[in-house]
């Protein structure tokens, strides 16, 4: 079992973190939130790179404020960070076994072995030999993954993996992520609606700190039932709409009475949730 509660977290001058309650159970839980909502920051914390303010932190039943669990927590852990910094000289192999060797991997023939078994098993056991820098950014991506998969973790944190990737790719990631999440529990952060929905039987969404609300992707969606509409024209109730590939106008918002009302999806939920967040924050 994973969960934090309470947490706080300033940076600088940012309170970044202003009381989050998480709960990381076996299978995908998704975290939503708009640009500099904490969602890095609570990653950070569950990946034992930053410590919380306040609050309590548990990583699978162990307290990361103790040196000794904190280190038996990462060997059961695998955190994808945005941007992790590959050393451009260093070939896929190389880069993984580097890593491998900082988390304790010290016989020579078994790390080789598991950074093979990790290059496999996000489909880039063709390119070991190839120079990091020479990658393309998709396999950037992927090559991001097999470091976090080094060990066969528990508990996987990963932080918008699939940002920048093409249509095929974030399927192909989408896969991954699922079959992974048979037998340990994923916090995915994102900005893609769509893979939340597609993806995650849970969903937590972040703002300024705190989270706004917790629950399943139908949750979500519940919040956009009855307020989108198609109509010739914008409709004054709008607070977003486009003309859509049929040539009507799709609007989110306040429907007039006599709207021909469509289905929700999760973006309109998240995006109504958002809306009503900071009419009352204002
Ligand atoms: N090192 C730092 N010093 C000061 N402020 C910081 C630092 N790192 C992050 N912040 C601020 O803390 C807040 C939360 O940042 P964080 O990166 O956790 O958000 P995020 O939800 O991951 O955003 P994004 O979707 O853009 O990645 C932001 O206001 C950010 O500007």
């Amino acid at each position: 079992m994973t969960y934090v509660r309470g947490v706080t977290k300033r940076l600088g001058s940012t309170q970044a973190l202003r009381g989050v309650d998480l709960e990381l159970r076996p299978g995908v839980t998704g975290l939503l939130g708009p640009n500099g909502a904490g969602k890095t920051t609570l990653m950070r914390i569950l990946a034992t790179v930053l410590a919380a303010d306040e609050g309590t932190v548990d990583l699978l039943g162990r307290d990361p404020r103790d040196p000794r669990e904190r280190t038996e927590i990462r060997r059961q852990l695998g955190y994808m960070p945005q941007e992790p910094g590959f050393h451009a000289r260093f070939t896929a192999f190389e880069f993984l076994d580097y890593v491998a060797i900082l988390k304790e991997h010290t016989d020579r023939r078994a790390r080789h072995d598991e950074v093979r078994r990790v290059l496999a098993r996000v489909g880039l056991a063709e390119v070991g030999a190839k120079k990091t820098r020479a990658l393309s950014g998709g396999m950037r991506r992927r090559l991001a993954l097999a470091q976090a998969l080094l060990g066969d973790p528990r508990l996987l944190i990963l932080d918008e993996p699939t940002a920048g990737l093409d249509p095929e790719q974030r399927l192909r990631f989408r896969e991954l992520v699922s079959e992974l999440a048979e037998d340990r529990a994923i916090l995915v952060s994102t900005h893609q609606t769509e893979d939340v929905a597609a993806l995650c039987p849970r969903v937590v969404v972040l703002a300024e700190g705190r989270v706004l609300e917790s629950g399943t992707p139908e949750t979500l969606v519940s919040h956009a039932q009855g307020r989108v509409w198609a109509a010739a024209e914008r409709d004054p109730g709008a607070v977003i709409a486009w003309r859509g590939a049929d040539g009507r106008q799709r609007q989110v918002g306040t429907p007039p009475a006599d709207a021909q009302l469509v289905e929700p999806t999760l973006e309109d939920g998240y995006l109504l949730l958002l809306e009503e967040h900071a009419c009352a924050a204002a």
